[in-house]
C-alpha cells in the first residue's frame, strides 16, 4: 500500500509519522512546495524506525508529484494555518488556489486514489478538491470530525475522571463553530452520559468543543497538529486495512438529512472503497435546527468559493 501527504508542515507530518509507526502502508510520501522540508521530514521518521521498530518506509519530495504516483490514498494539509483572531473561514483566499493546484498533481499522478482533505476552511476545501479531481463523493471526503469529537470525548473524559478509551460519541455538521454534538449519542462504556454528569457541565464541554480549535490557535499562534495528524491517519488506517470503522466525515450530502448539494460531517462506514455507505440518524426538532444552521454557514462559504472563479 502507498500513501502520500501534502503538506510537510505541523499537521503533514504529524500524520506521515503516525502512518509509519502504525505501520499503516508500506511507502509513504511526504510532498510540500518549500525545498527540502518534506525530504527532510521523512529522513527523519524514517532514522526513527530502527528505535520505534517500524519497516515503512518514508521518502520525501519538493514538488515532485511523480514521487507520489499510484498511491492509494492521498492526504492534503497543505495550505495556511490561522492564526489568533482569525476564522477558518479566513483562509479561503489562500488555500483553495493551493488545494486545487495539489489536487491537479494528486490526479495527474494517481487517477485512482482515495483523497482525505485536512486543509482549511474543511468542508469547503473538502468541495474544492472534488471540483477539481471530479471524484465521486465516496473517494473524496474531509477529516474533521474525528478530530472534534476526540476533543469533545477528552473533556468529557477529564470531567468524569474515566478513560478516554471508554468515551464514545458523535457530531454532526461543518467544521466550525456551528457544529453540531450530539449528546444524545453520547455515552461512557453504554452509559448515557446524561446518567453521569449535570446539564451544566455538560454544556459548557459542548460549548468548549465548538472552538476547541481556536483555544489551541489563541495558546500555540498556530493550529493544532498532534490530535489532527492522528485522526487523518486513523481515517487512512481504516481505509487501508478495509476496517470499516463508524466515523464522523465531511462527505456532500445528496438527499440525507434532507440537506443537499452541501459538505458537512455526519457518520459514515469507512473502507477499502472510502465512504461504504452514509449514516443517517433520526434527528429531534432542535438537533435539525442546529444542522441547518451549520449548512447555511457552510453553504455561504462554498458560495464565495463558487465566486471566486
Ligand atoms: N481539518 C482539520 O480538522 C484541521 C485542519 N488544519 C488545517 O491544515 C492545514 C495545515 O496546517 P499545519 O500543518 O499546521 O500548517 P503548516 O504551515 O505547518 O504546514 C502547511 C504546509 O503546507 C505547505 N504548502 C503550502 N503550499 C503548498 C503547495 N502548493 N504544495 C505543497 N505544499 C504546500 C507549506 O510549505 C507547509 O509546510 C491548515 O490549513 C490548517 O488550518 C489544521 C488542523 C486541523
Ligand atoms: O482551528 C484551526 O484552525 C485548525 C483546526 O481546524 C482545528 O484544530 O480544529
Amino acid at each position: 500500500m502507498k500513501v502520500t501527504v501534502v503538506g510537510a508542515g505541523n499537521v503533514g507530518a504529524t500524520c506521515a509519522d503516525v502512518l509509519a509507526y502504525r505501520e499503516v502502508a508500506n511507502e509513504i510520501v511526504l510532498v510540500d512546495i518549500k525545498e527540502g522540508l518534506a525530504e527532510g521530514k521523512s529522513l527523519d521518521i524514517w532514522q526513527k524506525a530502527p528505535i520505534d521498530l517500524y519497516d515503512s518506509r518514508t521518502i520525501g519530495a519538493t514538488n515532485d508529484y511523480s514521487k507520489s504516483a499510484n498511491s492509494d490514498v492521498v492526504v492534503i494539509t497543505s495550505g495556511l494555518p490561522r492564526k489568533p483572531g482569525m476564522s477558518r473561514d479566513d483562509l479561503i483566499g489562500t488555500n483553495a488556489g493551493i488545494v486545487k493546484s495539489v489536487t491537479e498533481n494528486i490526479i495527474k499522478y494517481s487517477p485512482r486514489a482515495i483523497i482525505i482533505v485536512v486543509s482549511n476552511p474543511l468542508d469547503v476545501m473538502t468541495y474544492q478538491a472534488h471540483l477539481t479531481s471530479k471524484l465521486p463523493r465516496t473517494k473524496v471526503f474531509g477529516m474533521a470530525g474525528i478530530l472534534d469529537t476526540a476533543r469533545y470525548r477528552a473533556f468529557l473524559a477529564e470531567a468524569l475522571n474515566v478513560s478516554p478509551k471508554d468515551i464514545q460519541a458523535m457530531l454532526l455538521g461543518g467544521h466550525g463553530d456551528t457544529m453540531v454534538p450530539l449528546p444524545r449519542y453520547t455515552t461512557v462504556a453504554g452509559i448515557p452520559v446524561t446518567e453521569l454528569i449535570d446539564k451544566d457541565k455538560l454544556n459548557a464541554i459542548l460549548e468548549r468543543t465548538k472552538v476547541g480549535g481556536g483555544e489551541l490557535v489563541k495558546l500555540m499562534g498556530t493550529s493544532a497538529w498532534y490530535a489532527p495528524g492522528s485522526a487523518a491517519a486513523q481515517m487512512v488506517e481504516a481505509i487501508v486495512k478495509d476496517q470499516r470503522r463508524v466515523f464522523p466525515v465531511c462527505i456532500r450530502l445528496d438527499g440525507e438529512y434532507g440537506i443537499k448539494d452541501c459538505y458537512l460531517g455526519v457518520p459514515v462506514i469507512l473502507g477499502k472503497n472510502g465512504i461504504e455507505r452514509v449514516i443517517e440518524l433520526d434527528l429531534n426538532s432542535e438537533e435539525r435546527a442546529l444542522m441547518e444552521s451549520s449548512r447555511k454557514a457552510v453553504r455561504e462559504v462554498m458560495d464565495v468559493l463558487e465566486n471566486l472563479g
